[in-house]
């Protein structure tokens, strides 16, 4: 690869570090990396506080961990595999928190209907014959005889409706949507959120079939040559994985991100550029430069960018509309984390934690509440001192697709009158602090009447996560494919894009994905450099949506 090669990553997150990470792995040291951060804190929704905390009902110090966005990776599975792998290579391994199968957070997760939590079903025959839906048609032997839609693509409401009634989809799988991606289940793809149940309904005409042949699994070839290559070189990350349900680091998730950014900081390869704007993209195919234009500094000149950014955000450094980059909105989350003293406050039901299903109708009900997490239960290492036996710590996850909605009933009832669609969002003065206390009620009222605690919290954090996570709409995998066709025809290679905008919104899976672009675009430039590209083409230039098409 030639010495003046530049590749240039655009995003301080989990996507954009990891690919940073992979390039720097990859490429002769005489290739320049440049990582533009941005203005946002590394780690994004990922971020955790230690907070010193004092149980006033002890006097002795303690320090609590809250977290606000996702605060477990699962070890199953191909991504699974390869955020261990990186684990192990950053040295962090000793930083795990691992939960095992047998916890009661790995066996016990619950839904709140009828005034009752009740035990989510862990496999879909436990779920036919869930005491939730016991009343209705038996749905096995519906999806056993039902043949597919012949649709490219359609809601998870209208899939799983489809397949197993309506009770189904607006009980059970409404809440696993809250809980996964805050969203709305009539408007999510099932092919880009749920894509194995797609694929059994597709090979076996049957969900229930397709379980019991060990069907629908959607690795790409890549997947499984990285997942040979990791079980061949680490093999004992297998036994973690068999009794691991979930696992988290001592400080929390964020731990990943901040561990990435050191390695790379200490690793010197990577030139890290903070606090930059990025304002402008421009593509000059003749002489194979980018030009990336910085609010306030010189240009930057890349041979390669590979953009982390937010779909929309990557639109707007781009002179061409792509309305592939703008369809999908992104959910604003508020995360409310709760700390009770443990003698006043107790769990009924240990577990991981709870979640709100549509048929409940949150929305107006328990003003937008997704869920609450039993962190106390579900990672219970991660406290330390007198705070790790002395408190209860909760967190509540509120709006997702009911944000506006949930948040109107603040207009009506609060003195400042403000709320509702204003949200969009200038959170600021005695505004932000009427949102906050909206969540703050909305979050003790639920402990209240679901977990039947009615103590004081001592410790109360709101954080709002503003558009964090993105929503699949129906026809997303479609739309992906089209905008890998002309990102392959307008940069011919010079853009590749990676990130949780695109094709998988989990921490395994953009770290996987950021590494599938990284290596690709690495032994795209080293073919190049042997004059092998110039045969094949624009054909083979690489964008990141390689794998929209085996989805
Ligand atoms: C109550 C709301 C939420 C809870 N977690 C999230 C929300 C919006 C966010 C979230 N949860 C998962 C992911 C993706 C995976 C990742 O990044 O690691 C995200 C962004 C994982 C997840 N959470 C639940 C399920 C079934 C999954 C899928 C993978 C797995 O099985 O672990 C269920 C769940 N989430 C929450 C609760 C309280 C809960 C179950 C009781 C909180």
């Amino acid at each position: 690869m030639s010495p003046r090669t530049h590749i240039t990553v655009l995003g301080g997150g989990i996507s954009g570090l990891s690919t940073a990470y992979y390039l720097a792995k990859t490429t002769p040291s005489t290739v320049k990396i440049t990582l533009i951060e941005g203005t946002k804190r590394t780690g994004g929704w990922l971020h955790s506080d230690r907070v010193k905390y004092d149980p006033s009902h002890t006097g002795e110090k303690g320090s609590i961990l809250l977290e606000r966005g996702p605060r477990s990776l699962r070890p199953q599975g191909i991504s699974g595999l390869n955020t261990l792998e990186m684990v192990r290579n950053l040295g962090l391994e000793s930083k795990i928190e691992p939960v095992s199968k047998t916890s009661p957070a790995a066996k016990n997760r619950f839904i709140y209907s009828h005034k009752t939590l009740h035990k989510l079903p862990s496999t879909i025959m436990g779920a036919l014959t869930h005491p939730l839906l016991a009343a209705k048609i038996p749905r096995a032997g519906l999806d056993l005889v039902k043949g597919g839609s012949g649709q490219e693509d359609e809601s998870i409401q209208d899939f799983v409706t489809r397949r197993f009634g309506k009770g189904f989809s607006d009980d059970l799988i409404s809440a696993m949507v809250h809980g996964i991606y805050a969203g709305d289940v009539s408007k999510l793809s099932v092919r880009a959120t749920f894509g194995m149940l797609y694929h059994m309904e597709k090979d076996y005409g049957s969900i229930v079939l397709g379980m019991l042949m060990g069907g629908g699994a959607v690795d790409t070839p890549w997947d499984l040559t990285l997942k040979e290559k990791i079980v061949k070189e680490m093999p004992d990350l297998q036994e973690f994985v068999d009794k691991t349900s979930i696992y988290s680091f001592t400080d929390g998730l964020e731990e990943l991100s901040r561990s990435l950014e050191n390695s790379l900081v200490k690793d010197g390869r990577v030139d890290i550029r903070k606090e930059s704007v990025v304002e402008r993209l421009e593509v000059d195919l003749a002489s194979r430069d980018v030009r990336i234009s910085i609010k306030g500094q010189d240009p930057v000149h890349a041979n390669t960018v590979i953009s982390a950014l937010p779909p929309p955000k990557l639109q707007k450094l781009l002179s061409t509309s792509y309305p592939e980059l703008t369809h999908n909105p992104a959910v604003t989350v508020a995360v409310v984390n709760l700390v009770y003293p443990a003698e006043q406050a107790r769990l009924a039901s240990p577990g991981f934690g709870y979640l709100i299903p549509r048929s409940e109708n949150s929305a107006v009900k328990h003003r937008g509440l997704l869920g609450v997490v039993f962190d106390s239960c579900a990672i219970p290492a991660q406290d330390q001192g007198a705070s790790q036996d002395n408190t209860l710590k909760l967190t509540a996850m509120i709006g997702g697709h009911m944000f506006n909605e949930a948040l109107s009933q603040l207009s009506s009832s609060s003195a400042s009158g403000s709320a509702g669609s204003t949200l969009e969002l200038s959170l600021t003065g005695s505004h932000k602090d009427d949102v906050k206390e909206f969540f703050t009620k909305t979050a003790t009222d639920a402990v209240k009447k679901h977990l039947k605690i009615d103590a004081t919290p001592d410790l109360i954090k709101v954080h709002i996560h503003q558009e964090c996570i993105p929503q699949y709409l129906v026809g997303h995998l479609q739309r992906m494919q089209t905008l890998d066709q002309s990102l392959r025809k307008d940069f011919d290679g010079l853009l590749a894009v990676t990130g949780a905008g695109y094709l998988g919104i989990s921490v395994n899976d953009c770290i996987k994905n950021a590494r599938e672009v990284a290596e690709a675009v690495v032994s795209k430039l080293e073919e190049e450099e042997d004059g092998e590209a110039q045969l094949v083409g624009r054909q083979d230039a690489i964008t990141g949506l390689e794998r929209s098409w085996f989805l």
